[in-house]
């Protein structure tokens, strides 16, 4: 099959997008691994795929699939901004506010005259049961009224853990210095841990001040990322609820700077970044 893609990055979080709102596109999970290999395919971190509505409601479907593995996902911030970028730049609308549907959420997406994309990432959830998280014979500890979660890990220690669902599962957990975080040590051992059965997204936050944080988040599926769009979000809302932050903050990973903004419970998280055609290409698969 030879089809067509679009190479995009926000904040150094790389997709291969390709449009199903033309011709209908079923790709088997070989091909979509294919994709995401950086050797023998484009190289990505996920997979976006624009499909047409099925709600009056709504502009499009958005798909998502891990790169690494061709698992279809439930949310992707940073690919959130580049959908948006692209179903405008395609000609695909000229709406300046899109409302999309995913698995589980309706996401509505606004460009800026300036290029930069905010996107309402849907409410926040806490509740194990929402990521899931499997507590076991784990009592939660309370933060300022907030369950926090001692997580043993297999060779006898403990990481705290907060946790957030954005849609998709997040563990975050605070470090005095991110650049110094064992984010490759214990990432992959917190994502797969055995409490978390669909796995999890591991977030390494560092609070600079109230309205600033450093973050490294090791994606489930995917490793470590420059950037994780969710993750941003994860981490700024678990900060808010346990007293470290301000509704407003400001987010460095090491692929660019994103801003999160939430009002506390019952609200939407907002997020807003920069999303960026690569290039376009044509491969068969
Ligand atoms: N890069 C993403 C998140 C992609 C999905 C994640 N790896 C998962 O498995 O849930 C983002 O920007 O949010």
């Amino acid at each position: 099959m030879h089809i067509r893609f679009t190479k995009m990055q926000g904040a150094g979080n790389d997709f291969v997008v390709l449009d199903a709102t033309r011709q209908p596109l079923t790709l088997q999970r070989e091909q979509l691994q294919r994709l995401g290999d950086r050797r023998f395919g484009v190289g990505a971190d996920q997979i976006l795929v624009v499909e047409p509505s099925t709600k009056p409601e709504v502009d499009f479907r958005y798909r998502i699939y891990n790169g690494a593995t061709g698992e279809e996902v439930e949310h992707c911030g940073n690919g959130a901004r580049c959908f948006v970028r692209y179903v405008r730049e395609q000609g695909l609308t000229d709406k300046d506010v899109i409302r999309v549907e995913t698995v589980n959420r309706l996401l509505e997406l606004r460009q800026a005259p300036d290029g930069r994309v905010t996107v309402n990432m849907g409410e926040p959830a806490f509740a194990p049961a929402d990521l899931p998280f499997d507590p076991k014979a784990l009592s939660p500890r309370a933060k300022h009224g907030v369950d926090v979660w001692s997580l043993p890990l297999p060779d006898g220690r403990e990481v705290e853990i907060a946790l957030v669902s954005m849609g998709n599962p997040h563990a975050v957990m605070r470090v005095d210095d991110v650049l110094r975080a064992p984010v490759a040590e214990i990432g992959p051992i917190v994502e797969s841990h055995a409490q978390f059965p669909r796995r999890v997204n591991v977030g390494f936050m560092q609070v600079v001040a109230r309205d600033q944080i450093a973050l490294r988040v090791y994606e489930r599926d995917a490793g470590e990322t420059l950037a994780c769009g969710t993750g941003a979000c994860a981490a700024v809302v678990a900060g808010i609820r346990l007293g470290w932050l301000d509704a407003a903050v400001e987010v460095q990973t090491r692929g660019g700077q994103l801003r999160i903004e939430w009002a506390g419970p019952g609200q939407p998280v907002m997020m807003t970044g920069p999303a960026q055609t690569v290039y376009q290409g044509e491969i068969e698969l």
